[in-house]
């Protein structure tokens, strides 16, 4: 799996209508990530790396262009199929962590796990897991409340991983956070690329985090402005940085 092509985009174009003003947001965007690798992208504010994060995970349809993940043309579904793909195989992780402040660390990912049909006895197993896997063995019984930024992201991490998806989506996962904590946020992203075999793709401003990644992608204004591999994936021949 690991350096296999996980999602394809091509063409992708959107426009926000502000009053009677179309604003493109994303001009004509091809974009590709692999299996096993961290993707990065970066670019200022206003450049597009949400839009385009939601057009490739499903959550926002382009006014053109086709996404290609994990081999399935993800605009032609229809939208139950959308939300049942997404579900099935992508984690999402998201600056302001998104946790529920009534449950515990555990209760967290269990709550993830039941949406994906995943038996009590079992959920309650693999999230105790996915929350050793990103340090948190102490803390299982934690709400929000009494947790550090860091540790909020980390449980976010856990209920992302403890799905094993094939696709993670990862947008500011630091900006909220200490750079000690950034690091530790960073380090098991690249472990779930690594060790897991997910595509992980990561929009951020932070360039500390630029150490951790296996290609970096700038954009600027809806386009696509430079595409470095620093580990290039055996499919993707030297010429071809969107193969
Ligand atoms: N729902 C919306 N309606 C109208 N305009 C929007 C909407 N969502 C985003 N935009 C605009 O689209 C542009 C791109 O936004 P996007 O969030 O994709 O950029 P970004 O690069 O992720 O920015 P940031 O780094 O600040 O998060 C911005 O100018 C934003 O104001």
């Amino acid at each position: 799996m690991t350096g296999k092509l996980a999602i394809e985009a091509k063409g992708l174009t959107k426009s926000y209508k502000i009053g009677k003003i179309k604003q493109p947001v994303l001009k004509e965007v091809n974009f590709t990530a692999y299996h096993g690798q961290v993707t990065m992208v970066m670019g200022p504010s206003g450049s597009g790396k949400s839009t385009l994060i939601a057009a490739l995970s499903g959550l926002m349809k382009p006014d053109e262009g086709e996404v290609i993940a994990l081999g399935e043309s993800l605009w032609k579904k229809k939208k139950a199929k959308i939300d049942q793909f997404r579900l099935d195989h992508c984690g999402f992780i998201f600056q302001g962590f998104n946790l529920f402040p009534a449950l515990n660390a555990t209760q967290q990912v269990e709550q993830v796990l039941k949406y994906c049909k995943v038996k009590k006895g079992e959920a309650k197993k693999r999230a105790v897991q996915a929350l050793t896997e990103v340090g948190l063995d102490k803390r299982l019984k934690q709400t929000p409340s009494a947790l550090s930024g860091g540790e909020k992201q980390r449980v976010a991490i856990a209920r992302a991983l403890s799905k094993n998806p094939q696709l993670l989506f990862a947008d500011e996962p630091t900006s909220a956070l200490d750079s000690v904590s950034g690091q530790v946020v960073i380090k098991l992203l690249h472990r779930a690329a690594k060790e897991h075999g997910a595509a992980v793709i990561v929009v951020t401003h932070d360039p500390r985090l630029e150490a951790y990644a296996d290609r970096v992608i700038h954009m600027e204004d809806g386009q696509i402005l430079s595409d470095t591999f620093v580990n290039r994936p055996e499919d993707v021949p030297p010429s071809a940085p969107h193969a």
